[in-house]
């Protein structure tokens, strides 16, 4: 189940981390592909720079920051992320992202897009399902969460140009199941309490929560 939150970063923001953005160096993103995605990989990344690592430092910031990203992902770690350009055709057709990055489980990819919808045509993330896909366009500033098993792909770009930060994390928590059970628990515990306060129902829910925590929580 994909999971989008919007607005992560603001106009403002959105407009320094493209200039950020320009003035890296690119190579061919094929480089950090798995030996089968790298057939169908056609993209550019930004090569290792303090730049690059300055603005990776902004996304796990604000990634951490945001109540919603912590109650779905759960982070313990990012295991890897990039930045990634596609334009003038560029795609990246159907695979499945690595388990282990850097020695470290992948449980949920990210996309956080730094450039907006009517800025190119095509270049939608098409998450691959048995029964239909499911094709996400995501506005600038807003990210989209995603189990790493999942088969997806990213679209052609025809026109214009697709920048965006693509991530790993591994999550405390490894079983999707479990963390949308410590997720639907933390928005049930958040209505009692805004609505009715801290009476004994939310205490129960927010008992519950915890001590399923302190089962799944990987340590
Ligand atoms: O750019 C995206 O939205 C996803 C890219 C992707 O699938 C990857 O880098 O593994
Ligand atoms: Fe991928």
């Amino acid at each position: 189940m994909a999971i989008v939150i919007g607005n992560l970063f603001d106009e403002k923001e959105l407009a320094a981390l493209r200039e950020a953005a320009e003035k890296l160096d690119y190579e061919d993103g094929g480089k950090t592909a798995g030996r089968y995605a790298r057939d169908v990989k056609s993209n550019l990344q930004a090569r290792k720079s303090p730049g690059l690592e300055a603005i990776f430092e902004q996304v796990r910031a604000r990634l951490n920051a945001n109540e919603m990203v912590k109650s779905v992902a759960r982070p313990k770690r990012y295991a890897r992320m990039l930045l990634s350009r596609y334009r003038g055709g560029m795609t990246y057709g159907t695979h499945v992202d690595d388990p282990v990055m850097n020695g470290h489980r992948t449980d949920l990819s990210f996309t956080l897009s730094l450039t907006g919808a009517d800025d190119y045509a095509g270049g939608e993330l098409v998450m691959e399902d048995d029964i239909e896909d499911r094709a996400i366009k995501l506005e600038a500033g807003d990210i989209v969460l995603y189990p790493t098993s999942a088969l997806h792909r990213v679209e052609p770009v025809t026109s214009g140009e697709r920048v965006a930060v693509v991530g790993w994390i591994t999550s405390w928590v490894r079983e999707p199941g479990q963390r949308e059970i410590l997720h639907d628990l933390d928005v049930a515990a958040r209505s009692i309490f805004d609505e009715h306060g801290k009476t004994p129902a939310f205490d129960r829910v927010f008992k519950a929560k915890a001590n399923l925590s302190r089962h799944w929580y990987d340590s």
